[in-house]
């Protein structure tokens, strides 16, 4: 890859895998997989939703079919709703229709929820065949990077699932040009996260750039899609099972988690959810003797991003309480919730006593009053 394009390795040992992140790089799928070996006699199949399929497949099949692919294409329903065992069975269809052998590849061409979705597909059909990630959402430089594919269950999120690292992660900026303002917001979210479990620096860094960042400038959405990848790979080096540290990429999610099933697949968007489990995370760490600035200084930063950090008022607290239950932090009879000790670092606790978190889930309310 040229210097134009920035590129990050997800060291795994055999497994290791590139990222690359840049301009124009769907059309240079084919020549990717030739370059790599991807055996030209075994169909690829190509998943994708409604939107995506609509505006880039079409790029990515005749670049792979330049170069001797066979190529078909499996279109989802757009949403989060797709992530189910239903559509699942759907595309395990479609792959054996589209005749995938063991040497096949499956490619996620969309954000996060083709890219779990595809991955599960790909991390089951005959046990296992190639995957690749092209994620084109800002949320996606989450999802595409670490191996975790999954699909929901009604009562919990990503609840059936694997662990499939992709072959390589190619992410074209220039897709990103035409996300709805909603979703570049969303992506933003887990963007800041990673800075908020690892770099101060980055965070203030993003703060300092919100106006370029909103606005899709290339430059400054490159930098911190790279830097957000860059945390995201060290992480995942370091403990790709989540045994310990990779929990830390949970941050705002055992509440995020629950306020997703529990409002209903899709009514509020994954990064919406995690950045209103990021401002409760962050008011335990007040709880738990941190400086009170964190709270303050969480919720400005997604404030300024257009990010929400109130529950909405029809969601009721019970029922998220129970939610939290059925995740995979709720562990010997306790939840795991990822605490920020200072802007730029975060520790994992699974002593958080239930009142508390019942009280924050409370706080968080619209409309129940400043705390
Ligand atoms: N596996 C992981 O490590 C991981 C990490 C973070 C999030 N996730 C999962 O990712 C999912 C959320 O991903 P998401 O926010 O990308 O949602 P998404 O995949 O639903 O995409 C968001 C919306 O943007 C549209 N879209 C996608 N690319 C577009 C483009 N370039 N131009 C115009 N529209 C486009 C989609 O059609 C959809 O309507 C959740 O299910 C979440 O659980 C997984
Ligand atoms: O990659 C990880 O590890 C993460 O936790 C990243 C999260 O942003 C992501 O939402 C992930 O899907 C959550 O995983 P889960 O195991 O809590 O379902
Ligand atoms: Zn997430």
């Amino acid at each position: 890859m040229e210097a134009a394009v920035r590129e990050l390795t997800v060291e795994l040992g055999e497994r290791a895998y590139p990222i690359w992140i840049g301009s124009g790089l769907l059309s240079r799928t084919g020549e990717l997989f030739a370059e790599r070996g991807f055996p030209e006699k075994s169909p690829v199949l190509l998943v994708t939703d409604a939107a995506v399929a609509h505006l880039y497949a079409e790029t990515v099949e005749t670049s792979l079919r330049a170069s001797g692919y066979e190529v078909q294409r499996a279109v989802v329903t757009v949403g989060e709703a797709s992530k189910s065992l239903s559509v699942f069975d759907g595309l395990i269809e479609a792959a054996l229709e589209a005749g995938l052998d063991r040497k096949s590849t499956v490619i996620a061409l969309g954000g996060g929820v083709v890219g779990d979705l595809a991955g599960f597909v790909a991390a089951t059909y005959m046990r296992g065949v190639r995957f690749v990630q092209m994620p084109t959402t800002i949320l996606a430089h989450d999802s595409s990077v670490g191996g975790k594919v999954a699909v929901n269950h009604r009562l919990a999120k990503n609840i059936i699932g694997a662990f499939h690292q992709p072959e390589f992660v190619l992410y074209d900026l220039d897709t990103l040009l035409t996300l709805p303002p909603r979703e570049v917001r969303a992506g933003l979210s887990e963007v800041i996260k990673h800075g908020l479990i690892w770099n101060a620096d980055f965070v203030r860094w993003f703060d300092e750039h919100a106006e370029r960042l909103l606005g899709l400038d290339p430059e400054a959405l490159g930098y911190a899609l790279y830097e957000g990848c860059k945390v995201k790979s060290i992480v995942v080096s370091q403990d790709e099972r989540e045994n310990d540290l990779r929990a830390i990429l949970n941050l705002g999610h055992t509440i995020g988690h629950a306020l997703e099933a529990v409002a209903g697949y899709g009514e509020l968007l994954h990064g919406e959810a995690i950045a209103i489990g990021m401002a409760g995370a962050a008011r335990l760490a007040v709880r738990f003797g941190y400086d009170p600035a964190i709270a303050a200084e969480t919720e400005r930063i997604f404030r300024k991003f257009g990010l929400p950090v109130r529950i909405p008022a029809d969601i009721n607290p019970d029922a998220v309480m129970k939610a939290m239950m059925h995740d995979k932090k709720f562990k010997e009879g306790q939840m795991v919730f990822i605490v920020p000790t200072s802007i730029g670092s975060v520790e994992i606790r699974q002593d958080v006593p239930s009142d508390w978190v019942r009280e924050i889930v409370e706080q968080l309310r619209e409309g129940a009053g400043e705390a």
